[in-house]
This record gives structure tokens, sequence and C-alpha cells, in this order.
């Protein structure tokens, strides 16, 4: 199945698959090669207050001439200034009325307290500001401070994922899963990109060659199937182009009981 859409506990939906922002370039570059990625068929960006990119994003979405409800924009409050004051200023730079998902960035980050920020995220939803809220980086016991309070569920947690922290975040996947709080998958490449050489290469190979596939599709495929929202990025138009026909590769149970054994058997954080 291509790349689709995943239904989130507040009934709207998100693409499975983001093009994320960080770590762009410089500012013409930032705005080129998120046009690139719209090009490409990326139809959801993934970026944050502190990634220093909002206005090239929101630049790219002017000059790209795509409308507002074919594109899925996510943006985080990263620490800096008061949540309302943040959200606002993202939306001048992003030149759009509401972004479709806003985020605290960690839990660190959710000022003034885990509680206080998340009742702020509440108001902006109601404000109409953001259409679904929800968090990052948190873990079970950050998820049970902020719904001792909450009146709303966050509709996700955006976390690292890739196979070889999927072991040790399983107590976290389940967590989510009974809370109705869809996963998503940053960096999910990085046994190819920070740990090449390690466990998960194997069966990664195997499963590209067999596919005529690259490991990168191999390893987006896997995330996908986990049933995450996952989040890449590239400078290249090729890989790109690569990362969306990854959404056409269906791994077999076999398979992607493979990388996790393989992601287990290698497991460090990062
Ligand atoms: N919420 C959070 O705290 C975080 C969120 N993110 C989000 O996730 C997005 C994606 O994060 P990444 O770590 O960049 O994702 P990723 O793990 O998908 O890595 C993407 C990088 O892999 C490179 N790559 C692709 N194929 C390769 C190959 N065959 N060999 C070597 N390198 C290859 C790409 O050129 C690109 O630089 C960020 O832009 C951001 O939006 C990322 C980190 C933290
Ligand atoms: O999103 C990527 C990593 C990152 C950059 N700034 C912050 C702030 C808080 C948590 C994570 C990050």
């Amino acid at each position: 199945m291509p790349w689709s859409t995943i239904k989130l506990n507040d009934d709207t939906v998100i693409p499975n698959l983001a093009f994320g922002t960080w770590k762009l370039g410089n500012a013409q570059l930032g705005q080129d090669r998120v046009i690139q990625a719209f090009d490409a068929g990326f139809t959801h960006i993934d970026t944050a207050q502190n990634y220093g990119n909002e206005n090239e994003a929101g630049d790219a979405l002017h000059r790209s001439g795509i409308s507002r409800d074919k594109v899925y924009i996510t943006t985080k409050y990263s620490g800096r200034g008061t949540i309302s004051d943040s959200i606002r200023q993202s939306l001048i730079k992003l030149r759009v009325d509401y972004v479709d998902l806003y985020l605290l960035h960690a839990p660190e980050v959710s000022k003034p307290d885990i509680q206080t920020a998340w009742a702020e995220m509440e108001k902006l939803q109601a404000q109409g500001l953001a259409k679904s809220i929800g968090v990052s980086n948190y873990e079970p016991s950050d998820l049970d401070t902020l719904l001792k309070t909450a009146k709303i569920v966050p509709a996700v947690n955006q976390i690292l994922f890739h196979p070889y922290v999927y072991a040790e975040t399983l107590p976290l996947l389940d967590y989510c899963a009974k809370k109705n709080i869809v996963i998503e998958a940053y960096s999910p490449l990085i046994p190819i990109t920070s740990k090449p050489g390690g466990s998960v290469d194997k069966p990664v190979a195997r499963i590209a060659a067999r596919e005529h596939a690259t490991p990168a599709q191999v390893l987006l495929a896997w995330a996908k199937a986990k049933g995450t929202v996952v989040i890449t990025s590239s400078r290249e138009r090729e890989r790109l182009d690569g990362y969306i026909q990854a959404g056409d590769l269906e791994l077999t149970k076999a398979d992607i009981d493979d990388i996790d054994v393989a992601g287990a058997l290698g497991s460090t954080r990062f």
C-alpha cells in the first residue's frame, strides 16, 4: 500500500510520511529543499520553533502554490517565550492561519511545567490555531503527569524510532497504543546514517536485494509497517523520490521479525 493517512484520536487524519526541516541548510537552500520535497510528492512538513527555518517553510509553501488544505503542517513549541506567543509567531512565519499539528517538543521544554503547558495547548486547539495537539520525546512518566490534568489526550507522540531502539521503546509504544496516541517516528534511518555496520545491516540488505530496493527504503517500510507516521529528510531529489517509492514496499511478517531481532541484538541508545 502506498503512503496514506492515519486517523488520529481527534478524528482528523495525518499523512503517514513527513518531510523534516531540521538542519536543512541556509535560507534560500532551505526554501528550495522544501519546494523540492513538495515536487517529489511529500504533503506533510515537520518543523519546529527552534529549527530556525519556519520562514523558509512558509515561503516555500507560498512559492509552490499548493493550496492550504493540500498540505499538512506540523510545528513545535521548543521552549522559547510563551506557548501562546510562540504559535502566533510560527503562524506568521509559516504564512498560515492554523497548523495541522502543534507539539510540545520535549518534556523539558514544556514550560513552565507539563500540566500548565498542556492546558495552554488545549486552549490553542479550542481557538483553532492548531487542529491537533501532541507531544514529542515524552516517556510514560511524562504522559502520566500530563494525563492527570488533561482534558484532551495528545494525538501523537513524536519519538526517536528505528530498529536499534525498538525493543527498549516497547513499553512506551504499548502505553501510547492503549491511549490511542499515534507514534511519529523521527530519525528512522539511523542504522545507515549513524550506525552503519551494525546487526540490522544484514537483514535490511537481504530484503533490499530481494525487493530491488535500497536499505533506506527498507527502513522506511519497516517504520511504516509498525503503524507510525514516518519523518525523514534529504537534500537530494533522488533520495526523496526513493522515500516516496518506499510506500509501495510491503515487508512480510518474517522480514519485520528479522529486523526486530537484529535491532534488539545491536540495541544502543542514540
Ligand atoms: N522531535 C524531535 O526531537 C526530533 C524531530 N526530528 C524530525 O525528524 C526529521 C528527520 O530526522 P532525520 O534524523 O534527518 O531522519 P532520518 O533518519 O530519516 O535521516 C535523514 C538523513 O539520512 C540521509 N540519508 C538517506 N539515505 C542515506 C544513505 N543511503 N546513506 C547515508 N545517508 C542517507 C539523508 O540524506 C538525510 O540527511 C527532522 O528533520 C525533524 O523534522 C528529528 C530529530 C529530533
Ligand atoms: O528536533 C530535533 C532535536 C531538537 C532540536 N531542538 C530541540 C529542543 C527540544 C528537544 C529536541 C530538540
